[in-house]
C-alpha cells in the first residue's frame, strides 16, 4: 500500500475555501497512491476557536464533497484530517472522514480525548463516544485525533478492535514536537502496527505548528518524517509486516487482562 500525508500549512490569510480547493488538487496530484491523509481540523486550523462555530458544517459539507470528488477523480482512498462538525442538535465536534476511492463516505470518527484543559476544544466541542475502525484493502484502519496519540488505552481497544493501521491526523504544536514523535513510535511499538500520523505546517492563531508528519513501522522504525514546512509525504507499506511482527515477537499475547485492582488505601 502506497500512502501520502498532506502536511498542508495553515496559513489565515488564506480563505476556507480557497484551501479546500487548493487541497482538493494536491489530493489529485496523488493519482496512483492508494491513500491520503490529511491533518487535523485543516479548512480552520486546530486552534483557531474563534472561527469554529462559523466554519462548523456537516460530514457531507463543502469539505466532503470537495474531497469526495477528488478521490473519486485520484481513484485514492482519503482520510480528511477532520473537520468542525455541527451535529443536528447543534453540538460541535472534530470529526474525521473517511472517502473511498468512488466517493462514498465509509467512515467518521468523532475525537474522543478534546484538547484545551478548560478552554478551547475541550469546552466548545462534545467528546465522541465510539472507536471506529475501518477495513482498507490489505490493512484495518483505526481512528484516532491528535491529544488522543497521549492515550495509549485508545490504541489498545482499536488494536482489540482489528486495527493494523493507525491514521493521526493532528494540528500540534511545534513546542511539543519532542512529544508528538516520542508518542508516535510508543504507539507503533507497543502495538505492533503502522502509525500515520499527519501534522500542520505554519502558525494560525498565534500558534507555530510542528509540521514534522510521520510515519513509523510496526517495529518503532520511522520509514519517513516531514520537515516544518508544507509538504508532501509518500511512504510504501507492506500490509504483511504487521502480521510478521506481531509473529515474530508476540508480546501482545503476554497481556495480563483482568487483573483486580488493588484496594484505594
Ligand atoms: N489539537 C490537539 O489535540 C493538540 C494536542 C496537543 O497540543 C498536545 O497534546 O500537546
Amino acid at each position: 500500500m502506497r500512502a501520502s500525508l498532506l502536511q498542508i500549512a495553515v496559513d489565515p490569510d488564506e480563505s476556507v475555501n480557497s484551501r479546500r480547493r487548493r487541497v482538493a488538487s494536491l489530493v489529485r496530484e496523488q493519482t496512483g497512491v492508494d491513500l491520503v491523509v490529511l491533518p487535523e481540523l485543516w479548512p480552520t486550523g486546530a486552534f483557531a476557536y474563534q472561527s469554529f462555530a462559523d466554519e462548523a458544517e456537516s460530514p457531507t459539507g463543502p469539505t466532503y464533497e470537495v474531497l469526495a470528488k477528488a478521490a473519486s477523480d485520484a481513484g485514492v482512498w482519503v482520510h480528511g484530517g477532520s473537520i468542525v462538525e455541527r451535529a443536528p442538535d447543534g453540538t460541535l465536534y472534530n470529526t474525521s472522514l473517511v472517502i473511498s476511492p468512488a466517493g462514498e463516505l465509509v467512515g467518521t470518527y468523532r475525537k474522543i480525548h478534546r484538547f484545551g484543559f478548560d478552554k478551547g476544544e475541550a469546552v466548545m466541542m462534545g467528546a465522541g463516544e465510539a472507536l471506529v475502525t475501518v477495513p482498507l484493502p490489505g490493512l484495518v484502519l483505526g481512528l484516532a485525533t491528535c491529544y488522543d496519540l497521549r492515550f495509549p488505552e485508545l490504541f489498545r481497544g482499536l488494536v482489540d478492535a482489528g486495527a493494523q493501521l493507525f491514521v493521526v491526523p493532528a494540528g500540534w504544536p511545534a513546542r511539543r514536537r519532542e512529544h508528538w514523535t516520542l508518542l508516535a513510535r510508543a504507539r507503533a511499538v507497543e502495538n505492533q502496527a503502522y502509525v500515520l500520523a499527519c501534522g500542520t505546517a505554519g502558525t494560525h492563531a498565534g500558534v507555530e505548528q510542528a509540521g514534522h508528519s510521520i510515519v513509523v513501522d510496526p517495529w518503532g522504525e520511522v520509514l519517513a518524517e516531514a520537515g516544518a514546512e508544507e509538504e508532501v509525504l509518500t511512504v510504501e507499506l507492506d500490509a504483511s509486516r504487521v502480521a510478521s511482527t506481531r509473529e515474530q515477537f508476540p508480546v501482545l499475547r503476554d497481556r495480563r487482562l483482568g487483573l483486580a485492582n488493588p484496594p484505594r488505601k
